[in-house]
């Protein structure tokens, strides 16, 4: 068994897609560092989920690999190139969904291309390839009836496809995605579940999930990884004992079920909570919008 699941040494010739050694991060005028040391190795074609106390630094960790901050030293490379801001090949979708009100779903979800081409990045050929995929993309997202309205006519689970298909538009290698169903009810949210799965078979893409439910945690990802805070750091990397392919009655499973409840016990550990009351109201008070 690999004594470190933050490194996976399966295969060390391979090149990672992500790769962090030793990183460190302080906020400016903060007395403590938000992340501290953090190692970690992520295979192309993983889908990593990140957990851990309000506060200790996941999305300053996602928002690090997505180019939207510096880290103060240490390494972190994407496809073997150190980040050094935003880049096409990362995708990234945030709890709030950030749609342009003023278009359509399909062009909200073709935005960056059209932007590019007045830009002269691209030629309009391009921008013509581009719209094969954009409806390709409202096909598999399930918007293809809701095309041509706009966002505000949608409700937060299909505004929330919009975005997952303008991130997947420029067929990014790497998916960020910061408590993507966050403010969605659960209903909506095991739709999505089954959706982002659909999406990282079908695509390849490399996902990195930050949650604050770990059965989310566990149901998506391959490996979880729970942070500490204050530093904030990697504190433990739990593989899934799941078959790759999830199946919502898995949610029921003994394995899941122990693997939920050491993850859980270990959330309470590492921010010095006594009791689970105290733990599920620390939780919900931190997933609060
Ligand atoms: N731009 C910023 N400037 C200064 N401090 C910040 C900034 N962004 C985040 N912080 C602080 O850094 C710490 C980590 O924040 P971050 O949002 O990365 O944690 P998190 O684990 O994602 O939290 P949550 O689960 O509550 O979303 C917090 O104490 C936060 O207040």
């Amino acid at each position: 068994m690999n004594p470190n699941p933050a490194e996976k040494t399966e295969n060390p010739e391979k090149l990672p897609k992500i790769e962090v050694r030793g990183l460190r991060k302080r906020y400016e005028g903060a007395a403590i560092d938000v992340l501290q040391g953090i190692d970690l190795r992520i295979e192309a074609g993983e889908f990593v989920t990140f957990v851990g106390a309000s506060g200790c630094g996941k999305s300053t960790l996602l928002r690090c690999i997505g180019g939207l901050e510096h880290h103060d030293s240490g390494e972190l490379k994407v496809d073997g190139r150190a980040v050094d801001g935003p880049g096409p090949e990362r995708g990234m979708v945030f709890q709030h969904y950030s749609l342009y009100p003023w278009l359509s779903v399909r062009e909200n979800i073709r935005f960056c291309r059209q932007l590019r081409v007045h830009t002269g990045e691209r030629t309009s050929a391009e921008v013509e390839a581009a719209s094969g995929r954009a409806d390709a993309l409202l096909r598999l997202m399930g918007l293809g009836a809701v095309a041509e309205a706009w966002p505000a006519q949608l409700s937060g689970g299909m505004q929330q496809r919009v975005a997952i298909a303008r991130a997947l538009m420029s067929r990014p290698g790497v998916l960020l995605m910061d408590e993507p169903f966050g403010a969605l009810d659960a209903q909506t949210r095991e739709v999505m579940h089954e959706l982002i799965a659909h999406v990282h078979r079908l695509e390849r893409t490399t996902v990195v999930f930050v949650t604050h439910d770990v059965e989310e945690a566990i149901y998506l990802g391959s490996r979880v990884v729970l942070m500490a805070p204050r530093p904030g750091r990697i504190d433990t990397v739990f593989e899934v004992p799941l078959p790759a392919r999830r199946q919502p009655e898995m949610k029921h499973a003994p394995e899941f079920l122990a693997l939920k409840r050491r993850i859980l016990e270990r959330i309470r550990a590492t921010t010095g909570m006594d009791t689970d009351h105290e733990l599920l109201e620390r939780l919900s008070a931190s997933a609060a919008p």
